[in-house]
């Protein structure tokens, strides 16, 4: 078994794009990226704070805006449009998930898709599908950076994605078919789910179950990539994959933490970079 270490590469990317920074600081552009967190979720904390400690290691003009929990939907809409028309913030994101009581459709509507460094907006979920991606879901993203770095060659390749979110499993599904591999997204009501997840060739998990794949689900010699952050028993962060048990059948397994998260933070960065250089190619 052999480790994709996502903090490693997340950290090789991040020089590249620090050199982008400075060159399109050099024309007078410092990339903008406004996160946006309504309410007090304790996960999203800390992925809120791990984006702004790497935008402003970046040299980007970041900020955060916190918002109580009680905020109206028509409020959030209202600031979403101050950011669309601000040419100072080139990357907006409203951090997921939203109080009940907004419609996420609304506000992921809401953004100008040039803006969209999540890719959520249906018109870059569109544009992804159609096979003409511009901004494309950061988790995703990352990973196949690591297929790439790892020289994980998807075409032919069976692929499963469990789960089938908007923002990970369903991207994740049409980008590694863009890969050419054959690709099936198997979920929570899907028959014989340890037969066909150890008919994979390459796994990608993500359930939101800690440790649910266990060894005898996975194929001898598969990539395995785990989306998972979840906490265990004694409260320790752990992902959707048994690691200790997988990593002796997997060819290639990422851990958590330290494998997707750090790397979906980075796309982020870089997808904020390219917003800024196609708002100053206009
Ligand atoms: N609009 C929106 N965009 C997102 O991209 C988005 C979101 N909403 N909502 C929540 C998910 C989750 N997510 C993560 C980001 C970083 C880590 C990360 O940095 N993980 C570290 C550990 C972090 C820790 O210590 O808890 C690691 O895996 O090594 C994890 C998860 C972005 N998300
Ligand atoms: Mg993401």
């Amino acid at each position: 078994m052999k480790l994709i270490d996502g903090k490693a590469l997340a950290e090789t990317l991040q020089l590249h794009l620090k050199d982008e920074v400075e060159a399109l600081v050099k024309k007078g552009i410092v990339p903008g990226l406004v996160v946006i967190l309504v309410g007090e979720n304790p996960a999203s904390q800390v992925y809120v704070r791990n984006k702004e400690k790497t935008a402003l290691k970046l040299g980007f003009h970041s900020k955060v805006v916190r918002l109580p929990a009680d905020t109206s939907e028509a409020d959030l809409l209202t600031l979403i449009e101050e950011y669309n028309q601000d040419e100072a913030w080139h990357g907006i994101l409203v951090q997921l998930p939203l109080p009940k009581h907004i419609s996420e459709e609304k506000v992921l509507l809401a953004i100008d898709p040039n803006k969209d460094v999540d890719g959520f907006h249906p018109m870059n979920m569109g544009r992804l599908w159609a096979g003409n991606p511009v901004m494309i879901p950061s988790t995703p993203a990352g990973i196949m950076e690591m297929f790439k770095a790892y020289q994980v060659d998807l075409s032919g390749q069976r692929a499963v994605v469990v789960g089938r979110s908007n923002i990970v499993g369903k991207p994740m599904a049409q980008l590694m078919m863009m890969g050419n591999a054959t690709v099936t997204i198997a979920h929570s009501r899907t028959k014989n789910l340890s037969a066909l997840t150890k008919s994979a060739d390459i796994l990608v998990v993500a359930i939101g179950v800690a440790k649910f794949i266990t060894a005898d689900m996975v194929k001898k010699g598969a990539v395995v990539i785990d989306v998972g952050m979840n906490r265990d028993e004694s409260l320790k962060l752990c992902g959707d994959v048994d690691f200790d048990e997988v990593k002796d059948v997997a060819r290639l397994i990422t851990p958590v933490p330290g494998g997707v998260g750090p790397m979906t933070i980075t796309m982020l960065m870089e997808q904020t970079v390219r917003a800024a250089q196609l708002a100053s190619q206009k």
